[in-house]
């Protein structure tokens, strides 16, 4: 993204809940993109609050919610923008009931990246003018087949007592309500990837992450995906009960949510509720290690705790994560072994995540080979935490 497109940040701490006249308002879910975790010790402080998906975005404070069905732009024009080539392991298509959504054009391998894509433009999470002003001077900055492009997004919540041909303006803030995601330290606009439908804990089959360096946002598929299934990422967080993770969809994405998870009878799916709260609690231990409440065995038994739960409910992602918290307790005991064993399991789990190539990848890669290297290494007294296994 050329630089004269990027605002110029006012603040933004990832996943945390910002206050006053904010872009960032519903911040209840993972928030950040998967940052370095190897070398920040603030890690598993924020394990049990941010996840590694970047939440889909839709800031709703500035008029009332409107009609929830999404709808197209009577400003919508051609497609040209968007033409994939044929080697594009998905299609756009229209889905009865949800609008637009991709689907498989062939199989598509575990960890395969599906998406690489620059915004059309980004915005700080907090700002202090006029939203609807500062969206329209960053489509002022667009040519106008990427002005289409963001004209061609659908949209929810637009106020029923508008003309929509009449307020270009609040159509434009309606489609980023709709469309914008978390991008670094702002929310950006990506008019391949907002077409991208949601999914619910093991309904979720692509992540897409952040990466600063490049200023590019990659989409990954976290589990195999066959040929004409539909592409799903989660839009919050997904840890949660169906009760909650409904409601919250319905109110800043204006749909019931239907997924697979949401859609199981009532004993699987109180199941599968049950499930999610003991992941938060456990990862919210997990945490408690930080701050010197539990030992370094026990914080490791929560990783062991939290996967085996994770293999139930058919939650994979944040795992490359959650392996590297594994890999920082070890290293901060000194245990050669079990940093190793971790920090491999990280090295497989990023990369399905967030890319073989990924800077997360690396760094464990390096801890792997060198577990004294880790810069959490001694830190706490010598102790055998065990790997994924205890012997
Ligand atoms: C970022 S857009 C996704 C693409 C959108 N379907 C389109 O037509 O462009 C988000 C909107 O898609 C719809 N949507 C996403 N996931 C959905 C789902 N699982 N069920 C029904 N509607 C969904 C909702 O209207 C939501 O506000």
């Amino acid at each position: 993204m050329p630089d004269a497109r990027r605002r110029k940040t006012r603040t933004g701490t990832p996943g945390s809940r910002n206050q006053g006249n904010t872009l960032g308002k519903n911040t209840d879910g993972p928030s950040t993109g998967p940052k370095a975790t190897f070398g920040k010790p603030t890690l598993l402080i924020s394990a049990a609050l941010t996840g590694i998906i970047i939440f889909l975005y839709a800031w709703s404070g500035h008029f009332k919610p409107g009609d929830s069905t999404i709808q197209e732009s009577p400003l919508k024009k051609h497609e040209a923008y968007l033409t994939h080539d044929a080697t594009s392991p998905f299609f756009v298509t229209d889905l009865p009931g949800r609008g637009k959504g991709l689907l498989a054009s062939r199989d598509i391998k575990q960890g395969e990246r599906v998406l690489r894509e620059k915004p059309l433009f980004v915005v700080p999470r907090q700002i202090s003018s006029s939203p609807t002003a500062l969206i329209a001077e960053s489509l002022g900055e667009l040519n106008q087949d990427e002005q289409d492009a963001f004209f061609n997004l659908s949209y929810v919540h637009f106020p029923q007592h508008l003309d929509p041909t009449k307020h270009r303006d609040q159509v434009a803030l309606a489609i980023f309500q709709t469309n914008a995601v978390a991008a670094g330290d702002g929310v950006g606009i990506f008019p391949r990837m907002a077409r991208i439908n949601h999914g619910c804990s093991s309904a979720f089959n692509v992540v897409y992450t952040w990466r600063e360096k490049e200023e590019a946002l990659y989409v990954h598929a976290l589990k195999p995906i066959s040929k004409g299934e539909e592409l799903l990422t989660s839009y919050t967080n997904s840890k949660r009960s169906r009760h909650h993770r409904r409601a919250f969809l319905a109110e800043h994405y204006g749909f019931e949510c239907e997924c697979s998870v949401c859609s199981l009878p009532k004993e699987e799916s109180e199941a599968s509720d049950e499930r999610l709260e003991a992941i938060s609690e456990a990862y919210e231990r997990l945490a408690s290690w930080g701050q010197g409440r539990i030992n370094g065995a026990d914080a490791i038994a929560h990783v062991r705790k939290i996967w085996q739960l994770e293999d139930e409910e058919g939650y994979w992602s944040e795992r490359g994560r959650l392996a590297a918290d594994g890999a920082w307790v070890a290293a901060a005991h000194s245990d050669v072994a079990a940093t190793r064993e971790w920090a491999q399991i990280a090295v497989e789990w990023y990369s399905y995540e967030v890319g073989a190539d990924s800077e997360q990848v690396e760094e464990m890669r390096q801890v792997a080979l060198q577990p004294e290297g880790h810069s959490a290494w001694g830190t706490h007294r010598r102790l055998d935490v065990g790997g994924m296994y205890p012997v």
